[in-house]
């Protein structure tokens, strides 16, 4: 199955420039959907995490399926303001607009290994943020994995000091 196939590109989509890849079309086809949720469990095998940490709002898609499917912690990275305990937060610019993301402090500590799940990587700048949320807290990022990749970005480049896995590029 090609799951480009499930992804179209919508021109201009939220501001002008931006290609934007829609999901919505794989999350209506369940043989492609679970394929995808499938093939980043297989992606990831090797990387030996503990927790998953999900950004809000398209990764809890993709990573709610697969804690369920691995029986492991899920660790929500929220946009700011969403949490109600004490967290730590970082600030980034994506694609389209600015994000300010926080995380539980209490979600990660020293000896956990954590796997950051997304439905796109585009500039690679959420993975990033993520990543110094983990880092903060002490734990270790075991790999980036996200159902799209928008190579003509470059995250690639940004991502070189883990593992990113990746389905479909563009
Ligand atoms: O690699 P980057 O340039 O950081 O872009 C990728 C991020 O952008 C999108 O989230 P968005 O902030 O649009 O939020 P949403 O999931 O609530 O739609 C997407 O779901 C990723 O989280
Ligand atoms: N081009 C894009 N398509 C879908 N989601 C995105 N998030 C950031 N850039 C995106």
């Amino acid at each position: 199955m090609d799951l480009t196939d499930y992804i179209p590109s919508v021109a201009d989509f939220p501001i002008p420039g931006v290609s934007f890849k829609d999901i919505t079309p794989l999350l209506a086809s369940p043989e492609a959907f679970r394929e995808s949720v499938d093939r980043l469990i297989e992606g990831t095998a090797g990387l030996g995490f503990d927790k998953i940490a999900a950004f809000d709002a398209r990764g809890f898609l993709w990573a709610a399926p697969m804690a369920y499917q691995l029986a492991l912690p899920i660790i929500p990275i929220r946009k700011a303001g969403k949490l109600p305990r004490e967290a730590v937060s970082d600030t980034y610019r994506g694609e389209y607009d600015d994000v300010v993301v926080e995380m539980h402090a209490d979600a990660v500590g020293p000896g956990d290994r954590v796997l950051l799940v997304d439905d796109v990587i585009a500039t690679g700048e959420s993975m990033r943020s993520g990543c110094r949320l983990v880092e903060r807290l002490g734990g270790t990022v075991a790999g980036c994995a996200a159902v799209i990749e928008l190579t003509f970005l470059g995250a690639a480049e940004k991502l070189t000091a883990y593992p990113v896995v990746s389905l479909v590029r563009f």
